[in-house]
C-alpha cells in the first residue's frame, strides 16, 4: 500500500486514477509521494519515507530540487498540462491593456441605479476607448510549452510576433509559426515590439530579467505581460516605469503589495492555470507519472533527476538506485550482484548533471542483505526493490 499527501487541492479526475493500492494521508511525514500546486516547499523537512514529489503544473520554484535529489526523492513536474490555460489568459490580459474594458464596466457598476444609464454611456464611453492588438508588434521571450502557444495564436490575431529563446527545444521549434521573427538578442526584442510576454521559469539566472536597463531599451508605451513568476520582473524598477510612464500598462498574475495598485497596473491573483481543464491534465499527469514511479521506477519528466524507464516490470525484480554521477558506480553494483550469485535480466543508466539513475532487472528474489550493501555505497542516495 502506498501513501500520498496533499499539499494544495488536487483534481479529483486526477485523484481518481490511484488505485486500491493507494491511500490518501493527512499525515505527510508517512507520506511516500506528495502532490502540490503551488505551495511553499523549501522549508519543509522530508521524512525517509518520501519517494516523489509530483507538481501539478510547471513551476518548479516552490520546491527545493537539489535537497530533494541528495535525500533521493525524485521530483516531477507535468510540462505543457496547463499551457492553454495561460495562453488564453495571456491573449485576456494583452486585450485589457489595450482597451479600458476594467474602467467601463466599473463605470456601468457606478451608475447601474441611473434610469439614464443608456444614454450617458454613450455620452462617456470616449474616455475608456482604446486600440487594437492587430499588426501590433508582439514580443515573446521563452518559447516553451506556453510561449509558443502565445506566440502562434498571436499570429492569427494578426500581430507581427517576435520570439526568443537561446536554449529552444527541437519540440517547440517544430510547433513554432514559420511567420514568427526569431530575435537573436532580446535587446532586439526589446526595441521592435509594442507587447512583451515573459514566458521562462524563475531561475538565478532570470531573476530581475526585466528591469530598468531592459525597460529602457524598451519602446515608450510598451506593454509588459508577466505570467511566469513575479521575481521575472524587478517590482521597484515597474512601478518607476508605471509612474513615469515609461511603461503604458503592466499586466501581472502574480499580486505583490509593490504592485497591487499601482495605476496602470492590471494585477491578476495567479489564474493562469486555474481553469478546469488545466487543473485536470495537470492532475492526471502528475498521477500517472507518480504511480509509474513508485511501481515501475520509471522516470518521466523528472526535474531533480534523468528521464529512464524501462516499461512494466513483467514479473521480474527491479533494483532501482539513485545515485551521484561519479565514475565507477555501475561497476560496482554489477560486482555486488555477481557476488550474490544474480544474474541480470535488463540495465539501465541515466544522467543529469550531478545525479544519475540506475534501474536493474534480476530474475531472482533480492535479499535484504543485497539491497543494504548497494545502499551503502558511496554516492548512493536511495535503493529501492521493487518485486
Ligand atoms: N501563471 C500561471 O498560472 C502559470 C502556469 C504555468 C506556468 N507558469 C510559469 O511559466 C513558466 C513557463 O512555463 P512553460 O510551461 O512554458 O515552461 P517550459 O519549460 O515549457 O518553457 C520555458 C522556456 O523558457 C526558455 N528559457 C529559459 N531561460 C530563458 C531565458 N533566459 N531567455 C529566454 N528563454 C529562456 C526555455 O528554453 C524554455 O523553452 C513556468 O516556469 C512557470 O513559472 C505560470
Ligand atoms: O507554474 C504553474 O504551473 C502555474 O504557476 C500554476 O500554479 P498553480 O498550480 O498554483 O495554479
Amino acid at each position: 500500500m502506498y501513501k500520498y499527501h496533499c499539499l494544495n487541492p488536487i483534481a479529483e479526475v486526477g485523484l481518481d486514477r490511484f488505485t486500491t493500492d493507494y491511500a490518501q494521508t493527512a499525515k505527510v511525514e508517512e507520506a511516500d509521494a506528495i502532490l502540490v500546486r503551488s505551495a511553499a516547499m523549501h522549508d519543509m523537512e522530508f521524512s525517509e519515507n518520501l519517494k516523489a514529489i509530483g507538481r501539478a503544473g510547471a513551476g518548479v520554484n516552490n520546491i527545493p530540487l537539489e535537497k530533494c535529489a541528495e535525500k533521493g526523492i525524485v521530483v516531477f513536474n507535468t510540462p505543457g498540462a496547463n499551457a492553454n490555460g495561460v495562453k488564453e489568459l495571456v491573449i485576456a490580459g494583452m486585450l485589457l491593456a489595450s482597451r479600458d474594458i476594467v474602467g467601463g464596466i466599473n463605470w456601468v457598476q457606478e451608475y447601474e441605479e441611473d434610469g439614464n444609464i443608456a444614454k450617458l454611456a454613450e455620452k462617456q464611453k470616449k474616455q475608456f476607448a482604446g486600440h487594437e492588438i492587430e499588426g501590433k508588434k508582439l514580443g515573446v521571450i521563452g518559447l516553451g510549452a506556453i510561449g509558443v502557444l502565445v506566440a502562434n495564436v498571436a499570429t492569427h490575431l494578426g500581430m507581427e510576433v517576435y520570439g526568443y529563446d537561446p536554449y529552444v527545444s527541437v519540440d517547440s521549434a517544430w510547433k513554432l509559426s514559420r511567420s514568427i521573427h526569431h530575435a537573436t538578442s532580446v535587446d532586439e526584442l526589446y526595441k521592435e515590439c509594442d507587447f512583451i510576454t515573459i514566458h521562462v521559469p524563475a531561475t538565478e539566472d532570470t531573476k530581475n530579467l526585466i528591469d530598468k536597463d531592459a525597460i529602457s531599451i524598451m519602446k515608450k508605451d510598451v506593454v509588459v505581460m508577466n505570467f511566469a513568476r513575479d521575481v521575472l520582473v524587478n517590482g521597484e524598477d515597474m512601478v518607476d516605469a508605471l509612474v513615469s510612464g515609461a511603461v503604458k500598462r503592466y499586466v501581472t498574475d502574480f499580486p505583490t503589495p509593490e504592485i497591487a495598485g499601482v495605476k496602470n497596473a492590471i494585477v491578476i491573483p495567479h489564474l493562469g492555470a486555474s481553469t478546469e481543464e488545466s487543473e485536470d491534465n495537470c492532475a492526471v499527469m502528475a498521477v500517472a507519472e507518480l504511480k509509474d514511479y513508485l511501481e515501475n521506477g520509471n522516470i518521466r519528466n523528472s526535474v531533480n533527476y534523468p528521464a529512464c524507464e524501462m516499461g512494466d516490470r513483467a514479473g521480474n525484480v527491479r533494483i532501482t538506485i539513485l545515485h551521484k554521477n561519479i565514475p565507477n558506480m555501475l561497476g560496482q553494483f554489477t560486482a555486488l550482484l555477481a557476488e550474490a550469485d544474480m544474474n541480470i535480466a535488463l540495465l539501465s543508466n541515466k544522467s543529469k548533471k550531478e545525479y544519475a539513475y540506475t534501474m536493474i532487472d534480476v530474475e531472482t528474489a533480492v535479499s535484504d542483505e543485497v539491497q543494504e550493501k548497494i545502499a551503502k555505497i558511496n554516492g548512493v542516495l536511495k535503493v529501492r526493490v521493487l518485486a
